[in-house]
């Protein structure tokens, strides 16, 4: 099983906790690291680490000063060259699947890429409906709305996009039940506080009747979504957007969680974190936990994949 990984931005802590978990991946997998050598000997020499002999490298992006904590446009244009690379070696067959470190969306930016993130890019290159979940055995959180402002979450919470999104959430998961949770406080309180949850409501019966099978429920009040006896009921719920859905599960399940895209041709996962600027490159030994789990997951899930095909 080979695994392509993109460094992400090399300002942030992706090397670091590439370098200290290459070991252990190998034990599991020939993974490829999507760097060019010249960065990853500088990264390296400033992390004070080795490079391990076994390490394998695809070079991508230019050399550029690595500047620990900065959202550079060399960085974003480096993270961005490492992903598509990562990507292309997927899509050659040359890989099984894409696990990827985290990039930092302002450097992104900067370098004048106009996705936000890894799961918008994936969604536009390979012009497919990229969902975007992250979670952990216990819990995962799929988000309805995600890198979009705060004010316009609203304005997206619309019937036939909500259907749309729960008959594909459900046709990559094949689980149940999935709650689905409402947008207002107490889930609109009976419309006194919002009116959007009878826009939710109608779209869970309408996916719920293009099942065939009763998969989701909701909506659900919110702020009792995630207490321990919704947890005992529901291992996937759906968020209407980033914060609702990711706030909790990182209180709960940080480091443990990962990120998998759904929806696409390819296997894609990531780490549940970021670039981690206010550590990178200080010798504060970042966990490596949740790369680890995503690695591990791209592995079963790229194994279950070849078995069906
Ligand atoms: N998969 C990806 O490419 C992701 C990228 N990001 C991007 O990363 C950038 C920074 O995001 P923030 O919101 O500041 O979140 P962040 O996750 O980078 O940092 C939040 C806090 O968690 C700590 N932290 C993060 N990862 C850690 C680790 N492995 N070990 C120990 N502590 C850790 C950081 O030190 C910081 O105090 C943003 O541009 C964001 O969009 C965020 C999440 C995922
Ligand atoms: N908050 C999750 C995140 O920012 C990851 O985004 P993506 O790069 O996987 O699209």
């Amino acid at each position: 099983m080979k695994l392509a990984i993109s460094l992400g931005d090399l300002n942030g802590i992706g090397l670091e906790i590439a370098l200290r978990s290459h070991e252990e991946i190998a034990q599991w997998c020939e993974p490829v690291y999507c760097i060019d050598p010249t960065m990853l000997a500088w990264g390296a020499a400033l992390l004070g680490l080795d490079v391990p002999e076994s390490l394998q490298t695809c070079p991508c992006g230019d050399v550029f000063d690595i500047t620990p904590g900065r959202a550079t446009k060399a960085s974003g244009k480096a993270s961005y060259a490492s992903f598509l690379k990562a990507l292309s070696l997927v899509q050659e067959n040359k890989a099984d699947a894409l696990v990827t470190l985290p990039i930092h969306k302002e450097a992104w930016h900067k370098a004048g890429m106009l996705y936000k993130g890894h799961t918008d890019a994936l969604a536009g290159l390979l012009k497919e409906d990229a969902m975007m979940m992250l979670g952990c055995e216990t819990l995962f959180v799929g988000l309805f709305t995600h890198h979009i402002p705060l004010k316009n979450v609203a304005k997206q919470i619309k019937k036939k996009p909500l259907i749309g999104f729960l008959i594909r959430f459900w046709e990559a998961l094949h689980v149940k039940p999935i709650g689905v949770l409402g947008l207002n406080p107490h889930a609109g309180d009976g419309g006194v506080i919002g009116k959007e949850e009878r826009v939710i409501a109608k779209a869970i019966a309408a996916a719920n009747k293009a099942i065939g099978e009763e998969v989701f429920m909701g909506p659900l009040v919110p702020d009792a979504a995630f207490t321990p006896q919704k947890l005992a009921q529901f291992s996937h719920l759906v968020c209407l957007y980033h914060d609702q859905g990711l706030t909790p599960l990182k209180a709960l399940f940080f480091e443990e969680s990962i990120n998998v895209s759904l929806g696409l041709s390819v296997v894609r996962t990531s780490v549940d974190h970021g670039t981690a600027y206010d550590i990178a490159y200080k010798g504060m030994n970042p966990s490596c936990k949740s790369f680890l789990n995503a690695t591990k997951s791209a592995i079963t899930l790229a194994e279950k994949r070849r078995n069906f095909t």
